[in-house]
């Protein structure tokens, strides 16, 4: 139910009800109840009789005893209403333990009883052999918890037990007085009050039963055992920092006040009529105190007795109360019941300002002075790293050009160095396969010079051929040695790229970042395919160079025209079969495989005759067009010939232009057996460049022309 204390904490006194059960008096008078407990927190004050029936002369009337007493029915909300069967246990646990936790924080806690004469102030407060009370619990718990302290706080334990009583002011622990009130700036002080140390609950149990014999207890019509006096018992704790040495005072007070019942209940005369007019002054002081406190007030009256003196720091000042009501449920208390909780009621409304109990400390003033710098440092230190963290989570949170900015830069840097590298790779691979490629064409720029001998013009246009094979070998080794360096960076490049294309997938902008990778990638592929059409360039180049040569050289040898045509088709295909595509284009499709992005599908460039029939048709259609346009020529005499060699051409699976000339060398060797048996050789090369039926040559350009792209490379049906 109680909360712990909080610094500067508003907080209002806590007000609980406990019902005491019927007493044996009360059992016997058959006395009816004026409480009934609705739930934990509320109460019906005079609730009615039910069976409220009123019989007249034996006969049930229809209208009420007007003689009786209209029942009040009031409902009162208060912060606990503890029933008859409620233990102190119960109330120690809900109500008491957690002031021993605000205590030991630094505040100052009280507990008051209230109540009339026999109501059970003093259960409550003390118990009795079987059950013990609210202070013996409180304290024994307060004990064991500054135990579990004990490594922190020193602690220094102190009690003061003193009464009121007539408006004296005794201490109980010595059986002195009266002791003299005064004021000073910390409050009100009992002179001559000296505080008794303890060391354990057990000492103070001991310090507790003396006091209670030096009580002032008189029997009365409503407690034998009545204490005529309103006892406090204050436990003053100092607690010692034990690594800083500074220390705090806390005082935790259990007030058992003496009955608040008209004097006319405990029907007593002189001596303990005026005691019970002097509890009724001071009782009345506290009601002022609370009826004001509750009404907030400024002006207190405090003054007017010494117990509201005594009692003025736990009621409207720097400490967290609680207080409870102790109330009969018997109709013959009523009117003290109902003044009680009437009491309580004003109480609820009385606020309290909590402050924790100031440090003292030996220290030396300059301790403090250090201390508050470095503090202040600490602050400062703390409030820029505190805005430097906020900065950070607000870059996070929303699209942040510096950041952006830097996932840019990298990616641009990597791509530039990777473009740098592939643009390296490719040029020493088309220029070693150019070199290559001359290599072949020597060798068939060689055959022909052997068929034509008289071909001597042409002869000083070999310069370019000249160079031996050793020499041309030597350089092709150098530059794939060159390859094997670049090669490794190109990878390695690769390895990070895919790394990065990872990072930015985990990133918090992965989508506007992987539109940036896919533009770099795109940028990287095209420098790669205008590499690539260069190299094809120079290789046409090589190959037109070849090709006029071999021109030149049939010139020379006096050619038929149809001969020439004839020549002229076969001998370009031998040059483009000279490529030896495939591998080439193997090497230029590694950059793509690094990067799992090759031209297509299967991996396979498309069959090209030339760019206007690569744009029409299927792969099919354009083998047809290129197998007739090679077969309509004269090369094959008898019609029936070509068109087996054209079915046969189209249903090979297979297609090479390699396969085409040599199954062009068979349909050639059938058809001209008769002319010249003995000059048909097994390379189709020979065959075409000394078949008899070559005649004049014809200019040869047009098919060179009408192809702007090179046959790309021979491909794979199906
Ligand atoms: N909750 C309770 N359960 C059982 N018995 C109780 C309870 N409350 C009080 N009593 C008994 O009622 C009697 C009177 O109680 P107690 O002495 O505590 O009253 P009091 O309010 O202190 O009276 P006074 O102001 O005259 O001292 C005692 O015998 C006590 O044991």
């Amino acid at each position: 139910m109680q909360t712990a204390a909080m610094a500067g904490e508003q907080t209002n006194v806590k007000v609980v009800v406990r019902i005491r059960p019927y007493n044996q008096k009360e059992l016997e008078q058959n006395a009816k109840s004026i409480i009934k407990v609705m739930d934990a927190t509320t109460l019906l004050f005079d609730p009615g009789e039910e069976d409220d029936e009123f019989f007249f002369h034996g006969t049930k009337q229809k209208y009420r005893d007007i003689t009786k007493r209209v029942s009040k029915k009031i409902s009162m909300e208060f912060d606990r209403v503890f029933d008859v069967d409620a233990t102190n246990l119960q109330i120690f646990e809900e109500c008491t333990a957690p002031l021993v936790h605000s205590v030991l924080n630094g505040y100052n806690c009280s507990v008051f009883v209230y109540g009339a004469t026999g109501a059970g102030k003093t259960f409550t407060m003390l118990g009795n052999h079987t059950s013990l009370g609210l202070t013996f619990l409180t304290m024994s718990h307060l004990f064991d918890k500054m135990k579990e302290k004990r490594n922190v706080y020193r602690y220094d334990v102190g009690v003061t037990y003193l009464e009121v009583y007539n408006e004296q002011v005794m201490n109980l622990l010595t059986k002195t007085g009266p002791l003299k009130l005064r004021e000073d700036a910390h409050g009100v002080i009992v002179s001559g009050l000296s505080v008794r140390p303890i060391q354990s609950a057990d000492e103070l149990l001991e310090l507790l039963a003396l006091g209670n014999c030096n009580r002032t207890e008189h029997p009365t019509d409503a407690n034998a055992e009545s204490s005529r006096s309103h006892a406090i018992f204050q436990v003053h704790i100092r607690m010692t920092d034990a690594t800083t040495n500074s220390k705090r005072l806390v005082k935790l007070s259990m007030i058992d006040l003496a009955g608040s019942e008209r004097s006319s209940s405990t029907k007593c005369f002189g001596l303990r009529f005026k005691e019970g007019a002097s509890i009724n002054k001071s009782l009345l002081a506290l009601g002022n105190c609370i009826n004001k406190l509750a009404d907030g007030l400024k002006h207190i009256p405090y003054r007017d007795s010494n117990l509201t003196r005594i009692l003025k720091d736990s009621l409207g000042g720097n400490c967290q109360t609680l207080m409870v009501a102790n109330a009969s449920m018997s109709s013959l208390t009523y009117e003290d019941t109902y003044n009680t909780l009437k009491y309580a009621s004003r109480a609820k409304k009385i606020r309290t300002t909590l402050r924790q109990n100031a440090l003292k400390s030996n220290m030396p003033k300059e301790f403090y002075i250090k201390k508050v710098n470095e503090l202040k440092e600490e602050n400062e230190r703390l409030k820029k790293a505190n805005t430097a963290l906020e900065q950070r989570i607000g870059k996070h949170s929303t699209l942040n050009e510096g950041d952006f900015q830097q996932w840019f830069h990298r990616i641009e840097a990597l791509f530039s160095e990777t473009a740098k590298v592939q643009e390296r790779l490719i040029v020493l691979k088309s220029h070693a396969k150019i070199l290559a490629f001359r290599d072949k064409l020597k060798t068939a720029i060689s055959e022909l010079f052997e068929n034509f001998p008289t071909a001597c013009s042409a002869q000083t246009e070999c310069s370019i051929y000249t160079s031996s094979a050793r020499d041309l070998n030597k350089q092709i080794n150098k530059l794939r040695g060159e390859t094997e360096y670049w090669s490794e960076k190109f990878e390695n490049l690769h390895k990070e790229l895919n790394k990065l294309q990872t990072e930015v997938k985990m990133s918090k902008h992965a989508k506007l970042l992987q539109i940036f990778l896919q533009k770099e990638y795109t940028c990287l592929q095209n420098a790669r395919q205008l590499l690539r059409n260069n190299h094809l360039k120079d290789l046409r180049f090589e190959l037109n160079k070849a090709i006029d040569l071999s021109y030149k050289i049939m010139k020379d040898a006096c050619l038929s025209e149809e001969q020439c045509q004839n020549m002229e088709k076969l001998q370009q295909l031998f040059y483009i079969d000279a490529l030896d595509e495939e591998e080439i284009q193997s090497d230029m499709n590694e950059t793509e495989e690094l990067f799992g992005q090759p031209n297509n599908a299967s991996g396979n460039l498309t069959f090209e005759i030339s760019s206007t029939s690569a744009q029409s048709g299927t792969d099919k259609e354009k083998m047809k067009i290129f197998v007739t346009s090679i077969l309509s020529t004269e090369v094959i005499k008898s019609p029936q010939n070509k068109e087996k060699l054209k079915d046969v051409l189209l249903k090979s699976k297979k297609f090479t232009h390699k396969n085409l000339l040599r199954a062009v060398a068979v349909g050639i060797q059938k058809e001209n057996k008769k002319a010249s048996p003995t000059r048909i050789r097994k390379s189709p090369r020979r065959l075409i460049a000394k078949a008899p039926n070559f005649e004049r040559r014809l200019p040869m350009r047009q098919v060179n022309e009408s192809s702007n792209v090179l046959p790309d490379r021979d491909f794979i049906l199906n």
